[in-house]
C-alpha cells in the first residue's frame, strides 16, 4: 500500500527492517492485507466523435445514459465504423473504473464483482476488457456467462459532452451467489453504482448488489456509492434519497446528480443537504472543481490555514484540516466542507471529461483504505484513538482527488495507464527535500 498524500518514498508504508540479523530481534508484525470491493456491469466503452445530429438520429438525451437495443446497436456501431467517428475502445464501466483507477493509485488489490464472457477470442471486446485492466485487480470472482460483455457508445460532443448509448449484452446477468462474503466482509470498502439499479429484475446484478450491501452493513464495511447520471436520479429522487439513508456512508456525485438528489443546483448546498442522509460526500463541478464534505468531532476540529472561502455557506472551509467520521461515531458532529479549484486549472486541452469524476472517487478510496491498513499496522497511533473514516483532512483529500481527476484528463481515457508522477514538475525542489 502506498501512501496517499506526498509522494515520496520516504513516506510510503510500510518501512520494513530489512536487516536480518536485526530483524531477529524485533517481532516483525504480520503482514496485512487491504482491498477494496467493487460490482459493476462490464462495460468496453467504444468512444466517437460525433455531432449533434447522429444524438438526435438515435433519440440519445445528450449527457445521459441510455440502454439501446441490439438492433440499434448493430446499426450504430456500423454508422459509427462506416464514418470513421470510432476515436478509442477502453474497458470501461464507472465502478471497473474506479477499482482499476485505485490499485493504479494504491498499488494495491481491489476485487470486481461483475460478469465474464466464458468463451473469449483474442481480440474481443472482453479480451480487451481483461487486457486493460491494472493487473492488481482481481478478476478471479468474476461470474462465467454465455454472451458477451456490454458496449459502452461514448458519444463525444463538439464542446467535450459525452453521451452513453449502452449496449447490455450480457453484462447485468451477475447473480447473488457469486459475491463473496469473507471478501466483502474483509474489504475496506464497497463501491457501487446506481447504474445497477436500472438493471432488470430478472437480470440479477440489482440483487447480487443488494446482497453485497447487505454483508458490508453487517461487518461495518463503508457503502460507497457513486451516482452515474442525473437522468437517472431525477427519475426518483426520493428513493435514491431512501436509498442512500439506508444504506451509504459516502456518496460521490457531480453538481447535476446532485441538483436531481436534492434540488439544490449549488453543489455546496446539495453536499450539504445530502449529509443529511450519509456520512460524507464528495461532489465533482466540473470546471469549478470538486468539494467533499462530512463530519467531525467538535473538540478535534482543526483550522485551515488557508484562505476562508464565501459561497452559500460563508467561510464554510473553516475546519477543512479535520479528518472525516462517520456522524455515529462522533458526540457532538460538526459538518465540515473543503473546496478545491481544478489543479493547475486544469489541462491546456481537454478533449473530454469521460472518467474524471471516477478518478477523483478513486482517490478518496484509496485515503480510506490507507486508514484502515495504518490502523491494522499501527493501532496505537494517536490517529486511531477516536476512529475515523479517512487517513487524511478533507482539505487533503480534496487535493488529492483533484490531482488524480487532472491526470484522466490529460491522458484522453477513462483509466489511469500509470501512477502519478513521483514528483511534480510544477514544484520547487525545495518542497521534495523538506
Ligand atoms: N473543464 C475542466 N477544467 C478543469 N478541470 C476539470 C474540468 N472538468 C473536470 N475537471 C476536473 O475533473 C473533476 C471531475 O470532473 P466532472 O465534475 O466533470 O466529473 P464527472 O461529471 O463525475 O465525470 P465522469 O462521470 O465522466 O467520470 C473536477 O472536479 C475537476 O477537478
Ligand atoms: N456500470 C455502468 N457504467 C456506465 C454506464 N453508462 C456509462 N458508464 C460508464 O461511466 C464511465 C464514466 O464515468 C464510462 O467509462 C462508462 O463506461 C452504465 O449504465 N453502467
Amino acid at each position: 500500500m502506498k501512501f496517499p498524500g506526498q509522494r515520496k518514498s520516504k513516506h510510503y508504508f510500510p518501512v520494513m527492517n530489512r536487516d536480518p540479523l536485526l530483524a531477529q530481534l524485533t517481532i516483525q508484525p504480520a503482514p496485512v492485507n487491504t482491498w477494496i470491493c467493487g460490482i459493476d456491469q462490464t462495460l468496453v466503452d467504444i468512444e466517437a466523435q460525433v455531432d449533434e445530429q447522429l444524438l438526435a438520429d438515435y433519440s440519445l438525451p445528450k449527457g445521459n445514459s441510455t440502454v439501446i437495443d441490439d438492433t440499434t446497436a448493430q446499426r450504430l456501431y456500423q454508422q459509427l465504423q462506416q464514418q470513421q467517428l470510432i476515436t478509442g475502445e477502453f474497458a470501461g464501466g464507472t465502478i471497473g473504473n474506479t477499482v482499476h483507477n485505485y490499485s493504479v493509485l494504491a498499488d494495491d488489490r481491489s476485487v470486481l464483482f461483475g460478469v465474464m464472457s466464458k468463451q473469449i477470442e483474442v481480440g474481443s471486446y472482453a479480451y480487451r476488457y481483461l487486457c486493460h485492466t491494472s493487473s492488481k485487480v482481481d478478476l478471479d470472482y468474476l461470474q462465467p456467462v454465455n454472451g458477451p460483455i456490454g458496449r459502452c457508445f461514448t458519444l463525444i460532443s463538439a464542446e467535450g459532452e459525452r453521451t452513453f448509448a449502452i449496449s447490455k449484452g450480457s453484462m447485468d446477468k451477475l447473480t447473488p451467489d457469486h459475491i463473496s462474503k469473507p471478501l466483502v466482509q474483509g474489504g475496506a470498502a464497497l463501491v457501487l453504482t446506481a447504474y445497477l439499479m436500472r438493471a432488470r429484475k430478472e437480470d440479477g446484478i440489482a440483487d447480487a448488489a443488494m446482497q453485497a450491501i447487505a454483508y458490508a452493513k453487517e461487518a461495518d464495511v463503508p457503502v460507497v456509492l457513486t451516482l452515474g447520471t442525473r437522468f437517472l436520479i431525477e427519475e426518483d429522487p426520493k428513493f435514491w434519497q431512501n436509498f442512500i439513508r439506508e444504506h451509504v456512508t459516502v456518496l460521490a456525485m457531480n453538481e447535476d446528480e446532485g441538483e436531481a438528489l436534492t434540488g439544490f443546483d449549488d453543489p455546496l448546498q446539495a453536499s450539504e443537504k445530502a449529509l443529511e442522509w450519509c456520512d460524507m460526500v464528495l461532489t465533482t463541478a466540473g470546471a469549478t472543481g470538486l468539494y467533499t464534505a462530512g463530519y467531525a468531532e467538535e473538540s478535534e476540529k482543526r483550522e485551515t490555514a488557508h484562505l476562508l472561502l464565501p459561497g452559500s455557506i460563508p467561510e464554510f472551509n473553516r475546519y477543512e484540516f479535520s479528518r472525516p467520521k462517520r456522524k455515529q461515531d462522533c458526540d457532538n458532529p460538526i459538518k465540515v466542507f473543503a473546496h478545491i479549484s481544478p489543479y493547475m486549472g486544469g489541462p491546456e486541452k481537454i478533449r473530454n471529461t469521460n472518467g474524471a469524476g471516477d478518478g477523483a472517487l478513486a482517490a478518496l478510496l484509496h485515503d480510506l483504505a490507507a486508514n484502515n491498513y495504518h490502523k491494522s499496522r499501527v493501532p496505537g497511533s494517536i490517529k486511531h484513538k477516536r476512529g475515523g473514516l479517512c487517513y487524511s483532512s478533507f482539505s487533503q483529500i480534496c487535493k488529492y482527488a483533484n490531482r488524480v481527476a487532472y491526470e484522466v484528463l490529460a491522458q484522453n481515457s477513462p483509466r489511469l495507464s500509470r501512477g502519478l508522477p513521483e514528483r511534480e514538475d510544477s514544484l520547487e525542489e525545495a518542497y521534495w527535500e523538506r
